[in-house]
């Protein structure tokens, strides 16, 4: 689309949306450093695009623990700037969070409006951006999404690739269950949200888009094994065995069918988009 900028380059998301939209001005941490809000408003005021799109977060779930001032600038702070300055020249804003702003608790899926509950820094940061994004009045949507993988960066489907290639067993949790979902697949949904804002000023909203069908960790690994040739056992282990500093929700599952009923967007097949990821991988 015409005119629209993205905050992030390098990321996994920044780098698909890259190739969905290449004629989208990307803005790297040079040109906005997300610790410094008031310069991400003022680069949109700047450029005065035609849309925005925010695919930077501070994304260290651990390291959040420990760094919350930085997290919760990156995460809560310089998105509510984004957002207000979006508001202020009526253009949308899309932004993008996590399963990781609820609890975890049950077992069933949960919809948009289901309670929040987060259970670390970096849950808690996402959740107060996105709460600053409402309160600015500007046309957003909010894509909560969940499990990212891509070839680029650092994600559990590289990782799983590396460890299965070194070891001969490991050990995954497998009682954390979501919607493993490609980086690819977000830059497209999030693309075509904001074209779809652009028509349509009424559309905006907290929108579930994850990869189906849910898995647990450990089944996320055996089928990376699986189409990657390799064939190390996984053993299925507790949370409660694989100790880290932050806590991860048990139940991610994220209902999706809001996204399909407004925008037309489909859940995608995590499987499927899986199979590309490892094509380019091992190019
Ligand atoms: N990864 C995941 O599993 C999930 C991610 N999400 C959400 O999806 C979105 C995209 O995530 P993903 O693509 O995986 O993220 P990555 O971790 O791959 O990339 C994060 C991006 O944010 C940038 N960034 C971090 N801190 C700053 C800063 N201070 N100033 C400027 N840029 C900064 C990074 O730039 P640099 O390279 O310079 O550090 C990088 O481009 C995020 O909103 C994330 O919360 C949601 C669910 C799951
Ligand atoms: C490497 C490894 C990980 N695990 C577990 C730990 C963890 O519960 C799970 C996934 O590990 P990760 O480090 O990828 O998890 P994590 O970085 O917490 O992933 C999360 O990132 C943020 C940004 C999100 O928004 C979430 O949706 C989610 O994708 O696998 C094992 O059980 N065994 C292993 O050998
Ligand atoms: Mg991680």
């Amino acid at each position: 689309m015409d005119g629209l900028l993205v905050f992030g380059k390098t990321g996994q998301v920044a780098q698909e949306l890259a190739r969905v939209a290449p004629d989208a001005n990307f803005a790297g941490r040079d040109q906005a450093d997300l610790t410094d809000p008031a310069a991400c408003a003022a680069l949109i005021r700047e450029r005065k695009p035609r849309a925005v799109i925010n695919a930077a977060a501070y994304t260290a779930v651990d390291k959040a623990e420990s760094d919350a001032d930085t997290a919760r600038l990156v995460n809560a702070d310089a998105p509510a700037a984004m957002a207000a300055a979006c508001a202020k020249l009526g253009i949308p804003f899309v932004h993008i969070s996590t399963d990781y702003v609820f609890d975890g608790s049950g077992d069933q899926p949960r919809a948009e409006d289901a309670a929040t509950g987060p259970i670390g820094v970096y849950g808690q940061t996402k959740l107060d951006g996105e709460t600053a994004i409402a309160a600015t009045g500007a046309q957003a949507a909010i894509m909560r999404t969940s499990w990212v993988f891509s070839a680029h960066g650092n994600n559990f489907v590289k990782t799983m690739r590396r460890l299965g290639a070194e070891r001969d067993r490991l050990t995954i949790v497998a009682d954390q269950i979501g919607g493993p979902t490609a980086a690819a697949d977000i830059a497209r949904a999030a693309l075509s949200m904001a074209e779809a804002m652009t028509a349509d000023p009424a559309k905006r909203g907290v929108y579930h888009f994850a990869g189906g069908p849910d898995v647990s960790w450990a089944d996320f690994a055996r089928e990376i094994f699986a189409q990657s040739g390799l064939s190390p056992e996984v053993a299925d282990i507790p949370s409660s065995d694989y100790p880290t500093p932050a806590k991860r929700p048990l139940n991610s599952r994220l209902d999706c069918t809001a996204i399909t009923k407004d925008f037309g967007i489909a859940r995608p097949d995590w499987r499927v988009s899986l199979q590309d990821v490892l094509k380019e991988l091992s190019a």
